[in-house]
């Protein structure tokens, strides 16, 4: 009997913090037509001759600040992750990783799975919550290679896991960890979609943007909205850390271009805070399974400059899921029964 192959897939990174490698790896992310979902003319344009050429170098900056000697923090935590649920799950799985963009890729990852002859394939993407930009592109672009195949084993695809009892224990013990400390207030900052993206994934038509508490509260009929996923994830966080509503506030980093991204965005919340007078801040990003650039870079250097400038003190970034073995338990429980 073959093995079942299972493909774990994070987003991806660049291969070095170079500048042409940082432009290749927007390049292929900001293509995607998922990511910058506009039409293809503009979308050339707008990533091609403006993003790549301009942000590349830029990035590049930031990503250098992140790499250490073994390289991505995004691609190191993936492999740890990698190494410890094959050993978890034992002889009868295959497990690969890959990233969406970039390397290890998906293309490579499926053809092993074809050359060892896998009984089955499961896709899981490293995103608890479901976005078309992220868990879609990953679903989208496995169907396609997939297709192509004479033979099509079993497949499927995990949705999201925004909800995962374990998952969201190890998001709240690790902010424990900091709660002997006196913090003025607590963030769920969320990485950000644009709100076109939102109402696109709107399956109703008539929920997402339009409806009181909409993207606030999950429902059936907005069982897609990576908002109300999100507010769903902080909301059990919270209840596991026994947090009154007034003590978090739940935002959106990471925005990209000037159209409007999901609100409220982390950075004027910042604002908002440091006029009313906190000082210290604790932040979780439950978006993101591994600590990564937006985290490590964003909440912990960049937001923390700018909350220092507005008079604040510190924000304390809690680390995300990495390769805490509780993590690699709940992992376990979602390929296992997702
Ligand atoms: C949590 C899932 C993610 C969604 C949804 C997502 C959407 C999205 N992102 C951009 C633009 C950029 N994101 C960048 C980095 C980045 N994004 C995610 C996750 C999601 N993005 C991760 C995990 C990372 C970090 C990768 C790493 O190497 O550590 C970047 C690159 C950095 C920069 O230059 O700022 C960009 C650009 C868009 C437009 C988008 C659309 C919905
Ligand atoms: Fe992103
Ligand atoms: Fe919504």
């Amino acid at each position: 009997m073959g093995k079942k192959g299972i493909l774990l897939v994070n987003l991806g990174t660049p291969d070095s913090p170079s500048t042409a490698d940082v432009r290749k790896y927007l390049d292929e992310f900001l293509m995607d037509e998922r990511v910058i979902d506009i039409n293809a003319i503009g979308r050339t344009l707008l990533v091609k001759g403006i993003i790549v050429p301009f942000r590349g170098p830029k990035s590049a900056k930031i990503y250098k600040e992140i790499w250490t000697d073994a390289g991505s923090p995004l691609l190191i935590n993936g492999n740890k992750v990698h190494e410890e649920i094959t050993k978890k799950l034992g002889d009868d799985y295959m497990v690969e990783l890959a990233m969406r963009y970039q390397t290890p890729s998906i293309p490579d990852a499926l053809e092993r799975f074809k050359q060892a002859k896998v009984d089955s394939i499961k896709v899981v993407p490293l995103f608890p919550q479901y976005a078309s930009a992220s868990t879609g592109s990953v679903h989208q672009l496995v169907m396609e290679i997939v297709s192509k195949w004479q033979a099509i084993p079993p497949i499927s695809f995990v949705n999201s896991y925004y909800d995962h009892p374990g998952m969201i224990k190890v998001f709240a013990d690790n902010a424990r960890k900091h709660l002997d400390q006196k913090w003025d207030h607590i963030l769920f900052s969320f990485h950000g979609i644009p709100q076109r993206q939102m109402r696109k994934a709107d399956v109703s038509g008539e929920h997402c943007l339009k409806v009181e508490n909409c993207c606030s509260v999950l429902t059936e009929n907005n069982k897609y909205c990576y908002s109300a996923q999100c507010h769903q994830t902080a909301r059990l966080i919270s209840d596991e850390l026994g947090l009154k509503k007034e003590d978090f506030t739940i935002c959106y980093q990471s925005r990209l271009g000037n159209d409007p991204w999901m609100k409220p965005y982390t950075s004027d919340i910042l604002k908002e805070l440091a006029a009313k007078g906190a000082k210290r801040l604790l932040v979780l990003c439950p978006a993101f399974v591994s600590d990564c650039l937006e985290t490590l870079y964003e909440i912990s250097f960049e937001y923390q400059e700018e909350f220092v400038e507005l008079g604040g003190e510190k924000i304390q970034l809690v680390e995300s899921l990495n390769d805490n073995p509780a993590w690699i338990d709940a992992l376990e429980d979602i390929i296992l029964n997702k």
